[in-house]
């Protein structure tokens, strides 16, 4: 349809999302579509929705789309492809350069140009850019301006017509121009396998166009995107390596999926690996397989490890007397299996402590303090955990005045920081959920840290490992060469929490657990059935303790109404329901509202990822909707609507995101609906979140089938064995 840009309504800056009214002598436009009171012309006028659409009347389009109906707006054209169409006149000419798409254009600078090629000016800066030097008054760097800005808008309206069939929008084809620049189209049409190098092109979306482009399906070019595509797919599963043998029958379902024969042979994908290793995209470990980035994290991580275990520590002193001074200014006597873990601590440059909820495992970091304080005279000690509400609460426990988040302790805090940029110096560095901390992290910590620091590293074995690749602390405690105390004694008023109690047996498999008014357990007999008791005892709940005491935990995030988003929607809906357009927010189909309780979903600029937070006000500064939030620790920070990206709702979360956080009440769903997922440590990591309170809903032999589930330690990883082999060569 051909029209005019005639008004924006709305744009999103980040990404070039647009709202505009639009008018066009095109009879088609539905009757309902028409906006009739405001726009009396002659003209049809009608609300399109697009990305980067050219926001100037000088020029015509001719825009691709298909009309949306939505009960809030009504019918909208969804605008999907848009073409320029600029008038073959000097007027039209001057107009299109001048309307602010190409950059540095001003009317005054537009004429210049067509003083002086007339109606070949387009022409000229596409073909013989060089020749606008000819113009006086032109410099080098506003030559350098106009002719970039004017290719890329060229470039990205060929990426969006050769995209057109596959559903791309421009926001993403405009990743492809800011990824290759001019070479988008050579790269689409002789490499695209390359794309899937661009932020949202995944190799399943890629091989759909490079399938129908001209790529052959043996090709080794589409073998190597599906190899390397599925090795981050086991990594995305937590696992450092995959055996060759099950990296070529992955390869071969995938790349034959959907082929009536055999497209691609083993024989071509072995050859084809046998390549990628040989020219070191990938690393062949004995028959394991490895992103070459992995297997380097592996190896020096082990061997840091290894290093660490057998160095000799640091002539301490009386390390009895303060542990004896420590325990008397704290008035407490430690355990036997706690004593021991604080002179480990002190004999060795590389500790481990392990223990579940209540086992004194913050009693024994105060005392360390302590006698570290006493020892040495000095403070020069770090205590981090991978998460700010981890962090927080160590700091808190230890009664220390700060803990940092690893992020933070290493330089980490922009989420484009692939390299830590802090050294770690301090005498005594304590880490605490340690079982959190994945290869990556474990690897940049222990690379940047001294050589000489004294390191004891936290956490509860039996809990989830981290969320990326490896099982860092598990594998350490298996390695059997880092020395390691296990604090199994639970000292928290033993016998009077359930919550204590049912956690040791959950941890050991036992399924006979205690219920009470601390651990309760409420049948039910469907999953919605399940949705109205959740928002029953969440209720009630708040009402008694307050909202951010209350938190309930879900195993699956999406699908299904018990899943994290369908609480949350429902949830707020009834404790924070609509007031009014102006108190809200959308960001990508989902909607914020004043007072809604959210989470910070990364880390930056000072609040972390895990941080929790409430909807303080919703204003509008130029034009655009900001969030005012108020963070936990009392932070505040506004967000513009466009960056909404990095929050969600939290009246409910998954258990993974739960983990280093506590609650006093927790609220669990467990269903046979979520069978696959219901393992002990999933279980366990969400009953040890609550202090006072857990509420189990849904099916009792799900609750049980979880316990038995005991995968916990499946994940591809040799650090425990490298570790192993690097001390014994030493020794
Ligand atoms: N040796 C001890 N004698 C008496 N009470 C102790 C001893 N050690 C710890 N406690 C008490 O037991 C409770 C739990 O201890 P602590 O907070 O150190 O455990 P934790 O393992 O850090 O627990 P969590 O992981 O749940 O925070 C505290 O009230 C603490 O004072």
């Amino acid at each position: 349809m051909i029209c005019t840009f005639a008004k924006k309504l709305f744009e999103n800056p980040s990404n070039g999302y647009c709202v505009a009214l639009f008018q066009t002598d095109d009879s088609s436009v539905p009757e309902e579509a028409r906006k009739k009171d405001k726009w009396p012309s002659s003209k049809i006028t009608f609300t399109g929705f697009g990305y980067k659409i050219p926001a100037t009347d000088a020029i015509q389009l001719d825009i691709i789309g298909k009309w949306k109906k939505s009960q809030k707006y009504g019918i909208q054209f969804a605008i999907e492809q848009c073409a320029e169409i600029v008038p073959p006149t000097v007027e039209g000419i001057v107009g299109y350069l001048s309307s602010g798409l190409i950059r540095g254009v001003s009317e005054i600078t537009a004429r210049k140009i067509t003083d002086k090629f007339g109606l070949r000016a387009l022409e000229i800066i596409e073909k013989e850019p060089k020749r606008l030097s000819e113009i006086r008054g032109l410099s080098d760097k506003k030559i350098e301006r106009i002719v970039e800005s004017f290719s890329r808008n060229k470039e990205l309206r060929n990426i969006v017509s050769f995209l057109s069939p596959y559903d791309i929008s421009l926001n993403k084809a405009s990743k492809i121009y800011d990824k290759f620049g001019v070479k988008s189209m050579e790269i689409l049409n002789e490499t695209p396998y390359d794309l899937c190098a661009v932020k949202g092109f995944g190799f399943l979306t890629v091989d759909k166009i490079a399938l129908k482009v001209k790529c052959k399906p043996n090709d080794k070019m589409r073998i190597r995107a599906c190899a390397d595509y599925l090795m981050t797919e086991f990594e995305a599963k937590g696992h450092v390596y995959v055996p060759q043998q099950e990296l070529r029958d992955a390869c071969f379902g995938q790349l034959n999926q959907g082929f009536k024969i055999t497209a691609v042979t083993a024989d071509e994908i072995r050859n084809a690996l046998i390549e990628e290793i040989r020219a070191g995209r990938l690393v062949n470990n004995n028959g394991l397989i490895y992103h070459p980035m992995m297997f380097q994290r592996e190896v020096e991580l082990a061997k840091s490890l290894s290093d660490r275990s057998l160095l000799s520590p640091p002539e301490w002193g009386d390390v009895e007397g303060a542990l004896d001074r420590a325990q008397a200014k704290r008035e407490i006597t430690l355990s036997d299996a706690q004593c021991e873990a604080v002179r480990m601590c002190f004999h060795n440059n590389l500790s481990l402590i392990t223990g579940g909820p209540g086992t004194g495992k913050t009693t024994v970091l105060k005392v360390i303090i302590d006698v570290y304080r006493d020892l040495t005279g000095s403070d020069d000690i770090l205590l981090a955990a991978p998460t700010g509400k981890a962090a927080k609460r160590m700091a808190e426990g230890t009664g220390m005045l700060t803990a940092k988040t690893l992020h933070s302790a290493l330089g980490l805090t922009k989420e484009e920081d692939k390299e830590a940029h802090c050294s770690i110096k301090s005498g005594l560095v304590i880490v605490d959920e340690m079982s959190m901390v994945d290869i990556r992290l474990a690897h940049r910590l222990f690379r940047n840290m001294d050589s000489k620091t004294t390191v004891v590293l936290v956490g509860d074995v039996d809990q989830l490992p981290s969320i990326g690749p490896g099982n860092v602390f598990r594998d350490m405690l298996q390695s059997e060469c880092i020395p390691v105390v296990r604090l199994d004694t639970v000292f928290r008023q033993s016998g009077v929490s359930r919550i204590v109690l049912n956690a040791e047996k959950i941890r050991n498999g036992t399924t006979g657990l205690f219920y009470g008014n601390d651990f309760n357990f409420i049948d039910t007999a469907s999953e919605e059935e399940t949705l109205e008791m959740i928002k029953r005892c969440y209720f009630d709940e708040v009402k008694k303790s307050g909202l951010e005491h209350v938190q309930i935990l879900a195993p699956r995030r999406e699908m299904g109404e018990t899943s994290v988003l369908h609480i949350n929607n429902t949830i707020r809906d009834i404790i924070n329901p609509y007031v009014g357009e102006k108190n809200e927010l959308y960001y990508d189909g989902r909607r914020f509202r004043i007072h809604d309780k959210i989470i910070q979903n990364k880390n930056m600029d000072g609040i972390s990822n895990g941080d929790i937070g409430v909807i303080e006000s919703v204003f509008t500064n130029d034009d655009e909707k900001f969030a005012a939030i108020r963070f936990s620790d009392g932070t505040e920070k506004c967000y513009a609507e466009d960056a909404l990206g990095v929050i969600s709702l939290a009246y409910a979360l998954t258990i993974h995101k739960s983990q280093g956080s506590e609650y006093s009440t927790v609220i669990i769903p467990v269903l046979m609906r979520y069978y696959h997922m219901l393992k002990r440590n999933l279980i366990y990591t969400a009953i040890t979140r609550a202090k006072k309170k857990v509420i189990l809903i849904g099916e009792k032999r799900a609750l049980m089938a979880g316990i038995h589930q005991n995968d916990s330690s499946k994940r591809n990883s040799l650090l425990a064995e490298r570790v192993k082999q690097y001390v014994g060569d030493k020794k």
